[in-house]
């Protein structure tokens, strides 16, 4: 494929994924399998479609002075110019004048003589008087929103939260790569069995510390292996492995997993369970519940039984039912994947928090009554927000006497995890740059 096409694929799909509000990563994947696009243009298109909307506020800001406001541009024309500008101040694998070319081309062909001009025209400025100093932004706040690429409301409502300075390392964390990690299926393969035979691949590893199953991945793909083919491993954040260690679920239990697809954290539970043992797995749509038994299928699990359902009418399927371990992974904003899924940063608003921070304590109002007696309920999510988090399990506790905090759930944590930042009486919130995790909160709640 020549240059230009490439990039005219990456236009394409940047105008899909604002269009669709989301799911960069599926459209990559289909993009480069439509289009047979080589491994190099595949890590050079993956790079910039990720990287254009990771600084996507920012490049409008380095554009606004360059692009008249009183015209209004064709959306594929500001994709244009953003992935330029992007690849001009963010990648430096292809000299400035060679972005300028291979994006006047592109206006040539998607569009006529007068978009070639303009985009040459922006661009060119661009290059000569250089983008506008983002030191000028007077507001602390905003300016590390400017910076960062985060909406301002968002950068503000987390310095309320949180304070600055905690604000300032996630909000960066949240533009760079985090590293991979996987779990072992322990049934099948040891980690150190599994860490030999990447290492004789040429793979760089380590041992995580969240959990006994855990291995980071520094360098190598893990996709092209036998290990990960076979089921031997599985990709999943150290932050949601850390979920299923404080579940402690043993062989023989009984285990509701209420909002369980795509299947990660119900499969490990099995895992720990020694395939023994029964887990009621529930998601809400049948697709979704046919998810998780294709993962548990992949890793040789048999003891799941998924199907489609609300958490919020569990009661129904389960009368005179009663489980030792529950766990309600519940819906989110997704705030704490922003480095994965970077459109999240853009698409969720602040009524999107107090509408999930509603399901969430429904779903939890609804489930929890199904535990036993002295039987243990994880909340966790994947976002930083308290409204989502520490108020949805202190509502939950304030309102029902016979429910407590397990205070143990501190004590089995690492030690660096129970110190870190994010431990609060509440349950543990987990930032992105404290160890390189997605951003992640869990709680255990025991039963009287
Ligand atoms: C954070 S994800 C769960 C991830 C999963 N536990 C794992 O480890 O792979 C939340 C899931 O909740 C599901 N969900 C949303 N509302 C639900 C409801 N009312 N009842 C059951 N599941 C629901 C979503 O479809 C989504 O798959």
């Amino acid at each position: 494929m020549e240059n230009y096409q490439v990039r005219e694929s990456i236009v394409d799909l940047l105008v899909r994924i604002e269009q669709d509000s989301g799911f960069s990563h599926l459209l990559i994947d289909h993009e480069i399998k439509s289009k047979h696009i080589s491994p190099k243009d595949e890590a050079l298109m993956t790079e910039i479609v990720y990287g254009t909307i990771q600084r996507q506020l920012t490049l409008d800001y380095y554009l606004e002075p360059f692009v008249d406001s009183r015209k209004k541009l064709k959306r594929w024309v500001r994709m244009l110019l953003r992935m330029s500008v992007y690849q001009m101040y963010f990648l430096d694998k292809v000299p400035d004048h060679a972005v300028i070319h291979e994006a006047v081309e592109i206006a040539k062909h998607r569009g006529h003589k007068g978009i070639a001009s303009l985009v040459n025209g922006v661009l060119r400025n661009v290059q000569r008087k250089g983008v506008p100093n983002t030191a000028v932004i007077q507001d602390k706040a905003k300016r590390l929103a400017v910076e960062t690429s985060h909406p301002e409301w968002l950068v503000k409502r987390w310095v309320d939260m949180y304070g600055y300075e905690l604000t300032h390392a996630m909000c960066h964390a949240n533009l760079e790569r985090k590293p991979l990690s996987i779990r072992v299926q322990p049934l099948k393969i040891t980690r150190e069995a599994a860490m030999d035979e990447l290492r004789e691949l040429g793979f760089a590893t380590r041992k995580s510390d969240f959990s006994d199953q855990g291995i980071i991945i520094d360098q190598g793909n893990i996709l092209r292996t036998r290990l990960f083919a076979e089921g031997y491993v599985t990709i999943q954040d150290q932050s949601s492995m850390l979920v299923t260690e404080m579940l402690n679920a043993e062989p023989g239990m009984t285990v509701l997993d209420a909002c369980s697809a795509p299947g990660g954290k119900v499969t490990h539970t099995a895992e720990k369970m020694r395939n023994q043992g029964v887990i009621a797995a529930y998601d809400l749509h049948a697709k979704k519940a046919k998810q998780i038994e294709q993962k548990a299928a992949e890793l040789d699990l048999t003891i799941i039984d998924a199907k489609a359902g609300d958490a919020r009418k569990l009661q129904e399927q389960h009368e005179n039912q009663r489980f030792d371990r529950i766990l309600v992974d519940a819906p989110c904003t997704g705030f704490g994947v922003i480095r994965g899924k970077p459109d999240i940063k853009y698409h969720k608003q602040k009524e999107d928090i107090d509408q999930l921070a509603r399901i969430q304590s429904e779903i939890l109002e609804h489930v929890a009554p199904l535990l036993k007696k002295d039987g243990l309920l994880i909340y966790s999510t994947c976002t930083v927000d308290k409204t989502e988090n520490d108020n949805v399990a202190a509502n939950f506790l304030a309102r029902h006497p016979d429910f407590i905090l397990d205070t143990s759930f501190f004590e089995q944590l690492p030690p660096m995890i129970r110190q870190s930042p994010g431990c609060s009486e509440i349950g543990l919130q987990l930032f992105p740059q404290t160890f390189s995790t997605d951003g992640f909160f869990l709680t255990r709640i025991k039963r009287k």
